[in-house]
């Protein structure tokens, strides 16, 4: 790996002198149970400076630190994982990155060694796309992120992304791209046809051109190229070029009349029969996420939802991708319907004009916010990186903005999946999102959010006005850290809501809990053995703590619990306390 090949070893690291200006004090962090002074001597006109050296400085750091939690993290059981544990250890509490992100799992970045080399380089989730790829080919990358995680003390959760049912090109008579010329006339039908039918189309579903009158726009892949119906026969559609463009394989078909969209996806069911058996493989493969390919509405989340709970002994988290247009008319139910959503631009795109995606992103974001859901934005974050090693400043303005507002992941496709520079662009996203989440701490953004109270009954009332005085409380003392204990990651999210300064770090005893956490901004999981006395989980998780080095003296920590009754104290109550530790 390159970044190994910078330092000789990881002993040799030790003895090398901190190099020059970089802005954290390396000198006095506490690295695998000694001091060290951390830094690189670059070779004699090394290209590497500024910001790029101290990024590197900072992430074969991690990475080294991961080699020694390796085989501690199989040692005493500590359940959290190598590489929040290195970064901890390197760059402290405050240095934490608190966007997860999200990589595509695809043949660029499927092997072993690349997985890993994402899962160093910050991937919480990984998600595989089952509209490409064997069933066979996904359950052997399933297998090799849990024998990293196993095997490797990482933690990386596994979203399947379901196919879902969409107009598209099954065949454009090319394997590849084809031109399409301003006033040439193509076919469009759902007929099979043998051999090459030039100026032919062949879509997916029979269905496609029905309520589709003369004048209609036919846009393919939100704007590649647009035609004109000018001729209907049977089901097959006879259009104009009006708009020159590519044919893209697999490209993605919209009808529009008078500026509005006359046939999306809403005539489709969301799960196919193909979706169902992709349900079910995930399920035996016990992945964490299934996200949900063109909802329109929330019944196909709860049904999901309730068939997963009926097949599946483990939790599994339902994520809605919002990318079409009637989606958005429903989108506060199918927010509340489901555990957390995708802004999935690629297809939204096709749906709604461009201009308005970036409004509407930041419209769901807020509702997202609002009802205590996580999400992701995807698609095109980075895409030119699919084909160079460094972003357009306006791709990374737009990660930042996803940042700014406050989605809790941001999501690779492309850029992992195909592309030849997946971790660059992952140390993209890792870049820029902690430089706007610093930014975003100094100027203190996260007071200007307005809370919609979610609890009905006194009970969740309480649970959640005790988080976000838990988080007023913890960003007006600046305390180091918030630590919560959650079976099933209520209080963690309702903290993480509040998007904390502190890094939130969540105990729990619930595996899946664990995992569903990965999305979720700000939280750090960890699993250990709860017990129900709250004052004993408080003391050995410091104690737990300490003893890795990852608190010391002086650290304060605010303390967020839920105390079950007992016949000493026959009483639920829920208690914030701020320790500092001695
Ligand atoms: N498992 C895979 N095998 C082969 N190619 C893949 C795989 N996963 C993704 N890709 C490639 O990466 C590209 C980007 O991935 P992404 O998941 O965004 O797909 P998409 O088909 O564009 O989007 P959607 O999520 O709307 O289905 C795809 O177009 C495909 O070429
Ligand atoms: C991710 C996805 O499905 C989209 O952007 O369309
Ligand atoms: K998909
Ligand atoms: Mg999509």
């Amino acid at each position: 790996m390159v970044l190994k090949s910078m330092v000789a070893s990881a002993s040799d690291l030790s003895l090398v002198s901190v190099a020059g200006n970089s802005p954290l004090d390396f000198k006095n962090r506490v690295f695998g149970g000694r001091l060290i002074s951390l830094g690189f001597r670059f070779n004699k006109g090394s290209k590497c400076k500024g910001n790029e050296r101290f990024n590197f400085e900072v992430r074969a750091a991690v990475e080294v630190g991961v080699e020694r939690s390796k085989s501690k993290a199989l040692e005493g059981g500590f359940g959290l994982d190598v590489v929040s544990e290195a970064e901890l250890t390197v760059k402290g509490f405050a240095g934490l990155r608190k966007t997860k992100l999200v990589c595509t799992v695809g043949p660029a970045c499927s092997s072993l060694e690349d997985l890993e080399n994402l899962a160093l380089g910050g991937m919480s989730v990984a998600r595989l796309n089952m509209c490409h790829g064997t069933r066979d080919w996904h359950r052997d990358v399933i297998g090799k992120i849990k024998k990293l995680n196993e095997e490797k003390g990482f933690c990386v959760s596994v979203m399947i992304d379901t196919e879902g049912s969409q107009i598209h090109v099954v065949d454009h008579g090319a394997p590849s791209s084809v031109k399409v010329e301003e006033g040439s006339n193509w076919v469009f039908t759902a007929e099979h046809f043998e051999g090459s039918r030039p100026f032919t189309v062949q879509t997916n579903y029979r269905g496609f051109s029905e309520g589709i009158e003369m004048g209609d726009e036919l846009v393919i892949d939100g704007g590649m190229a647009c035609f004109e119906v000018v001729e209907k026969t049977g089901n097959d559609l006879h259009c104009k070029c009006i708009d020159a463009g590519l044919f893209l394989p697999g490209a993605k078909l919209s009808f529009w009349r008078d500026g509005k969209l006359v046939r999306g996806n809403n005539k489709l069911p969301t799960l196919s029969t193909k979706d169902w058996a992709d349900i079910d493989f995930g399920i035996a493969e016990g992945v964490d996420f299934f996200a949900l390919s063109f909802v329109n509405h929330a019944d196909s989340v709860k049904d999901l939802k309730n068939y997963l709970s009926s097949k599946s002994t483990k939790s599994i988290k339902v994520l809605a991708k919002i990318e079409s247009s009637e989606s958005l008319h429903k989108l506060e139910e199918i927010v509340r319907a489901s555990d957390g959503i995708m802004v999935a631009r690629g297809d939204l795109g096709v749906e709604i004009p461009l201009e308005q995606i970036p409004t509407v992103q930041e419209d769901i974001i807020y509702v997202c916010r609002q009802l205590n859901k996580p999400v992701i934005v995807a698609s095109q974050l980075l895409e030119s990186m699919v084909e160079y090693p460094t972003p357009t400043r306006a791709e990374v303005a737009d990660v930042s903005e996803a940042v700014r507002q406050y989605a809790d992941a941001l999501m690779l496709s492309g850029e992992s999946a195909i592309g030849s520079y997946a971790q660059k662009a992952l140390a993209v996203l890792d870049m820029a999102s902690s430089r706007m989440e610093s930014w975003s701490r100094e100027e203190n953004r996260q007071s200007l959010v307005n809370y919609h109270q979610l609890g009905a009954s006194l009970p969740e009332c309480i649970t959640e006005q005790i988080c976000n005085c838990a988080v007023e409380m913890a960003n007006n003392l600046g305390v180091d850290a918030i630590f919560v204990y959650t079976k099933y990651g209520h209080m963690a999210s309702l903290l993480s809501r509040n998007r904390p300064n502190p890094p939130i770090f969540a105990f729990t005893n619930d595996d899946s809990t664990r995992m569903a956490l990965t999305l979720q901004w700000g939280v750090v999981p960890l699993l250990v053995d709860l017990s129900d006395d709250a004052e004993s989980n408080i003391s050995k998780s410091v104690q737990l703590m300490k003893s890795r080095g990852l608190i010391s003296q002086g650290d304060v920590v605010l303390v967020v619990s839920d105390v079950a009754p007992t016949r000493a104290t026959p009483m639920a109550f829920q208690s914030i306390q701020v320790k500092t530790i001695i």
